[in-house]
Formats: structure tokens, C-alpha cells, sequence
């Protein structure tokens, strides 16, 4: 199996949390590309602050790795306007895909209106670019029954404004895998809450992101049935893979 397609190398941490410095963290992101290129990965996924470089970086090696970006990383919480600014700014730095984290503690809140009307106008924007959109709705946060439901609400809200021949371009991803949980539980994806996304989905493809670590694993996921897997781990999820063709 060709692992490496499915695979969103991701490197999140802001300077801050790595303690290291803007430009290291532009080389961090420089090294994540070329081995994007190097290894058949389909995109790099980098905060906004250094899409613009790391999309000239792909370009210049004349490479068609993509570069998607999140927004509203990691809680969720910034405003529909916020998102929409981010956003904005990432398409012009050459952002091929838009990961949202959705506002999930609205949604705990009983606040679906809300999040109905930021999920139609990011993905609106988004759209209207020709981008992939992504929603991450933090599985860790929510008990099974609200993964059911918040993943069917989307595909419904999906299903109803967008055409049909947009939806594949509109993922429901499970996790930011920065979300802080208690006594040792995961804070990714789970095969059981990815289960639960597949079985709501509808129309929309799922990406599985955090926690996934071995190959054995990724296989499992892209068996079930997702179609992206994000991951800080990239070259260890293809270990094993040199025979990557024969998929
Ligand atoms: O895709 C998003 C995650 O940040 C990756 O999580 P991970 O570090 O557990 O692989």
C-alpha cells in the first residue's frame, strides 16, 4: 500500500513550543517539505505564518506537494471573521489546503447555529478558491454520541449548500493533536471515534490526525476507509514501504 499518498506531514508547534527560533522553525518546515518530495508525501501541513515560503520552497523544485495550513489552531474559539482573515491571507500565500479547527465549544454549547455559519462561509471561501477544506472537530473533546452528530450535521450542511461534485473536496478530520486530556487518554484519532466519523460522513472523505504511529496502524485507517491521515511521524508510518508501487 502507498502510504505516502494519503499522509499530511505535519509540523504545528509554534517557536514558542519548540523553543526554538522563527527561522528554525522555517527550517523544520524546509526539511518537512523535502522530505515530502524526497518520499512521494502528498502535502506538508505547516502553520500559516510560513506557507508562503514553504510553497515557494515546493515550487522551486518544480514539486506538486501540497501545502495546507490550519486555522483557527488549535481551540477553535477565534471569531467567523477571524477565520475568514486567516484563511484569506493563507489562500493568498499559496495555501492548497485549509484545515479549520471548528469552534467545537460552541458546539458543546449548544451554540449549532454558530458553527453551521462559520462551517458555510469558510468553506465557502475556500471553495471559491478551488482549495480543499477540512474541518477538525477534536474527538477527544466530545463523547461518542456527539462525534455521531456533529460529523452528521456537517456532512448535512454540506450536502445541502455545496454541490455534489464539491463534497470530496470537504474533509471532516478528527483531531488537532494538540488537545490536553486527562489520565493518559488519546487526544487523536481513535479507530473507534474514526469508526463513528466513517459510518457519519455521508459524501465527505475523513482524516484521521494525531496519534497515528506505525504503519501498521496508518494501513488500518486507509482500510477502514479514510482517505487523508495527518501525522508528526511521517517517515515511520512508511517504514517498511519501499515496495510502495506495488499498491
Ligand atoms: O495532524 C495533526 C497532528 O498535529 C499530528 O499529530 P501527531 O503529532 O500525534 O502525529
Amino acid at each position: 500500500m502507498n502510504i505516502a499518498q494519503y499522509l499530511d506531514s505535519t509540523y504545528l508547534k509554534t517557536p514558542q513550543q519548540s523553543g526554538i527560533s522563527e527561522e528554525e522553525t522555517v527550517q523544520k518546515d524546509r526539511e518537512l517539505a523535502q522530505e515530502a518530495i524526497d518520499h512521494g508525501i502528498f502535502a506538508v501541513m505547516i502553520r500559516p505564518d510560513y506557507v508562503s515560503e514553504i510553497k515557494k520552497y515546493i515550487q522551486e523544485r518544480n514539486s506538486n506537494v501540497a501545502v495546507g495550513t490550519v486555522i483557527g489552531f488549535h481551540e477553535g474559539t477565534y471569531s467567523i471573521e477571524e477565520k475568514l482573515t486567516e484563511a484569506s491571507k493563507a489562500i493568498e500565500d499559496g495555501a492548497d489546503e485549509l484545515d479549520f479547527v471548528i469552534n467545537y465549544k460552541a458546539y458543546l454549547q449548544g451554540n449549532h447555529e454558530l458553527v453551521k455559519e462559520e462551517f458555510l462561509k469558510c468553506t465557502e471561501l475556500g471553495l471559491r478558491h478551488h482549495k480543499i477544506v477540512k474541518w477538525i472537530i477534536e474527538i477527544a473533546a466530545l463523547t461518542d454520541t456527539q462525534i455521531a452528530d456533529l460529523t452528521q450535521k456537517i456532512s448535512g450542511w454540506a450536502e445541502h449548500h455545496f454541490d455534489e461534485q464539491d463534497l470530496p473536496r470537504i474533509f471532516v478530520k478528527s483531531s488537532t493533536g494538540f488537545y490536553e486530556t486527562q489520565g493518559g487518554k488519546p487526544n487523536g484519532a481513535t479507530f473507534e471515534g474514526i469508526r463513528i466519523m466513517l459510518d457519519h460522513a455521508g459524501k465527505l472523505p475523513v482524516k484521521a490526525a494525531g496519534g497515528v504511529r506505525t504503519p501498521e496502524d496508518a494501513e488500518k485507517m486507509i482500510r477502514m476507509g479514510v482517505k487523508r491521515i495527518g501525522t508528526s511521524s511521517a517517515l515511520a508510518l512508511m517504514k517498511d514501504q519501499s515496495s510502495a508501487e506495488d499498491y
